[in-house]
């Protein structure tokens, strides 16, 4: 490298709901960083995603601490609040300029499954993404990899172990009183039994996208507090 020529970082983001985080999520971000030898892969849960608006999600934080709980062993990721902070809709475009406005010196690779990687071209403002990061498709079972429509200069894919885990599947198992060891981290099991999450009766607040100004206050009350030190 030359003297003084400053050395950009090249930082990976891992955008979901993450309701919950699962090692569909964690094996495609660790094989991306090492294939584009990232520094760091920042996980970035959504608050509302414009897509899932018809369905009811977990609260924003216990999505955000279950992220926290299964990325904290491993010193090459990390886990953003951005979008959780965000009020309203969550759209990539400021997802990657906020994230460029707290990295100036760094390069932005957007991780994504086969199953969302057709759909960018219909996000906010997709023309202006390409910009802002370079994207890189991952390969899903029941899915194809399927660039078509994308700029070619922009997208990457790349093919990951093969990991049959969904979020819903996670959900579905939970709420039907079956194991969800070993589909998502040791803690993050733990975290969905402390909290009740995803059965019938459990105690934590599931609330839609939809809540009025009271409900999500009633909700914010509930639910767990910021982890200080963990945020972005
Ligand atoms: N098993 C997997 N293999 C590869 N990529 C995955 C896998 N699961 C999720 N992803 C990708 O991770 C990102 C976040 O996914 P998300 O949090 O929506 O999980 P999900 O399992 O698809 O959730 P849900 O079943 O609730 O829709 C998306 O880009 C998605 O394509
Ligand atoms: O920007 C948009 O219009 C847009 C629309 C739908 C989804 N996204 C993003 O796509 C990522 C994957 O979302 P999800 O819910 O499939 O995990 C997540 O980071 C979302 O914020 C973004």
């Amino acid at each position: 490298m030359a003297w003084g020529r400053q050395h950009r970082r090249r930082i990976g983001v891992m955008g979901g709901t993450f309701d919950p985080v699962h090692h569909g999520h964690l094996v495609a971000a660790s094989e991306v960083r090492d294939a584009f030898k990232l520094d760091e892969v920042i996980f970035v849960p959504a608050s509302a995603q414009p897509f899932k608006q018809d369905r009811d999600v977990t609260h924003a934080e216990h999505r955000y601490l279950m992220t926290v709980v299964a990325t904290a062993s491993n010193p090459n990721f990390t886990v953003s609040r951005v979008d959780i902070d965000r009020p309203g809709m969550t759209y990539t475009i400021d997802t990657l300029r906020d994230l460029r406005a707290q990295l100036p010196d760094a390069d932005l690779f957007f991780i994504t499954g086969a199953d969302v990687l057709p759909q960018i071209l219909t996000w906010k403002d997709a023309d202006e993404l390409w910009s802002l990061a370079h994207f890189i498709g991952v390969t899903r079972p029941g899915h194809e990899l399927d660039p078509e429509g994308l700029p070619a200069t922009g997208v990457s894919l790349m093919e990951v172990p093969a990991m049959a885990i969904s979020s819903t599947d996670c959900r579905s198992r939970v709420k039907a009183g079956k194991p969800v060891w070993y589909l998502v981290p040791d803690g993050v099991v733990q975290y969905i039994a402390k909290y009740g999450l995803y059965t019938a009766g459990g105690k934590a607040t599931v609330v839609g996208q939809h809540t009025s100004a009271k409900d999500a206050a009633a909700v914010r009350a509930d639910a767990p507090a910021p982890l200080a030190g963990a945020a972005q």
